[in-house]
């Protein structure tokens, strides 16, 4: 586990010249472990990754000129003709803004209160913060300087900034030995405690946080970052329930195109490409499907008593959504997991295509809120609205949306109720048949569509088990 440790923030790009070093031609044949190993074999790979690292922040620049329309990056760390070259970290550091930069001369006491603990990461521990000149409070993450990539997150963080599903960053603070990441406070505590709390997603509350979290994934990938760690322990809330993205220590920055190589990523949640070791962004998409599919039933798709089974099982275990537990699960849910539970990466659903989804488009806010927009004129003969109705077997693309499916409450109803189709075999045709259906539908009174997911709460063993074997940490 320590080897798997010290790998976690080893991944490397394509953008490396000396890759086939890292990975071994034959890579493809061996074990995921086996795999792993040529990546822990390390003083070599440190050696090689830190002149590598400068080769990446070179044809960084380049790749930013090169890029194609859709991915906007940073200035590369360094390119700023004043910065003096080769100062290794400290430069790095360096090609943070002028906002986060503000504190790092000072020391992280002078303008802030350090206080309680409030998580701890494998690579640094996180405490609360109060600004003295505001009182306001924030997380303030300290990362050991010895950690080899932790410029690359401090960069990524401060590239990625702004948005608002991602952890803002306000200041780094730099002593000898630490780097001291000043964060917005996210007080809601992980997404993975409130599922072990909450037990019960229903498609509302999946299709709204899926979407939150998609849309955020996406805007790495426009930004050219991909999370490579998309898991419930990484996914923080805020006091309203807001979700962020976090922990960027994984994080790389890829140009349009361009392959990654290194095995990292939390066992559970790890995309078979990784395993394979040669992989794109898409790797989030699947990570977001595995958490989709754990929101949704309780469980991780993929388990397993060890490593290499849980592995064995991403790489070829057969998903069944037909039975047991799915019965409960609507079927355009069970699409959206299955699409994005592809292994083959090309047939993959894209971040924008999750958007599109038709569950996604049902079942989120704005959907409910255009198509309340767009029923109103339909409605314009006086008959009230809480009347009209559709048959099931009348229309042609069957849906039966109630009311209902507004609110969040959970009445565990079969799928068929509330999605209804004419016959199993328009199964096949189901999501474009929502697209369609979605403008036709009406909204009938209070008949409540599902809403729910499982009845069962989310056993703690989907995470907590999975985290005592270790298999959630990230490598
Ligand atoms: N901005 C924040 N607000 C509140 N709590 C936070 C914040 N950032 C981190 N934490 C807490 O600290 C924990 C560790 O943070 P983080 O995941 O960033 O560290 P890490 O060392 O990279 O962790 P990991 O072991 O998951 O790789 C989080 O799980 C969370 O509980």
């Amino acid at each position: 586990m320590e080897l798997l440790r010290k790998k976690r923030k080893g991944g490397e790009t394509q953008a490396c010249s000396d890759p086939p070093e890292i990975l071994p031609s034959n890579h493809k044949s061996q074990s995921p472990l086996s795999i792993i190993g040529p990546h822990l074999s390390l003083e070599d790979y440190s050696r090689r990754k830190k002149k590598c690292k400068e080769e990446v922040a070179a044809e960084a620049a380049i790749s930013c000129k090169n890029r194609l329309t859709g991915i906007v990056t940073a200035p590369p760390c360094g390119s700023s003709s004043s910065d003096p070259p080769g100062r290794g970290l400290k430069r790095k550091i360096g090609c943070i803004d002028a906002a986060t930069r503000i504190g790092r001369k000072k020391k992280i006491e002078q303008e802030y209160v350090l206080g309680a603990a409030i998580g701890k990461g494998k690579f640094g521990s996180v405490r609360l913060c109060r600004c003295r000149a505001s009182g306001a409070e924030f997380a303030c993450k300290t990362l050991c300087k010895l950690e080899e990539t932790v410029h690359r997150e401090v960069e990524i963080m401060q590239h990625l900034s702004g948005h608002p599903g991602v952890v803002t960053l306000k200041a780094v603070y730099e002593d000898s030995d630490s780097f001291h990441l000043v964060m917005e406070l996210c007080s809601g505590g992980r997404l993975l405690d409130q599922m072990a709390r909450k037990g019960c997603y229903s498609e509302q509350q999946a299709a709204n946080l899926l979407r939150e979290l998609i849309l955020v994934i996406k805007y790495c990938h426009d930004m050219g970052v991909v999370h490579r760690d998309i898991k419930p322990e990484n996914i923080l809330l805020t006091t309203s329930g807001k979700m962020k993205l976090a922990d960027f220590g994984l994080a790389v920055r890829i140009s349009n195109g361009q392959r990654l190589f290194g095995v990292v990523g939390s066992p559970a949640y790890v995309a078979p490409e990784v395993l394979v070791g040669d992989y794109s962004e898409k790797v989030d998409i699947w990570g977001a499907g595995v958490l989709l599919h754990t929101l949704l039933v309780g469980v991780l798709p993929f388990r397993g008593d060890s490593l290499e089974a849980v592995f064995e099982a991403i790489k070829s275990v057969k998903l069944d959504f037909h039975s047991g537990i799915w019965e409960s699960v609507s079927r355009p849910a069970r699409d959206l997991i299955e699409r994005m539970l592809t292994r083959d990466v090309s047939e993959r659903i894209t971040a924008d295509e999750v958007l599109r989804h038709p569950w996604i488009l049902f079942y989120t806010e704005r959907t409910l809120k255009t198509l309340s927009m767009k029923l109103k004129p339909r409605n314009n003969v006086g008959v009230p609205v809480r009347q009209l109705t559709i048959t099931p077997g009348v229309e042609s693309n069957m849906i039966r949306i109630t009311s209902g499916s507004l609110s969040d409450d959970c009445s565990p109803v079969s799928s068929c109720d509330s999605w209804s189709c004419k016959s199993e075999e328009q199964d096949c045709g189901l999501v474009d048949a929502l697209a369609v259906a979605i403008s036709r539908v009406r909204i009938s009174e209070p008949k409540r569509t599902r809403l729910c997911g499982p009845t069962i709460p989310i056993p703690q063993e989907c995470s907590s088990n999975m985290k005592a074997n270790n298999l959630c940490t990230a490598f």
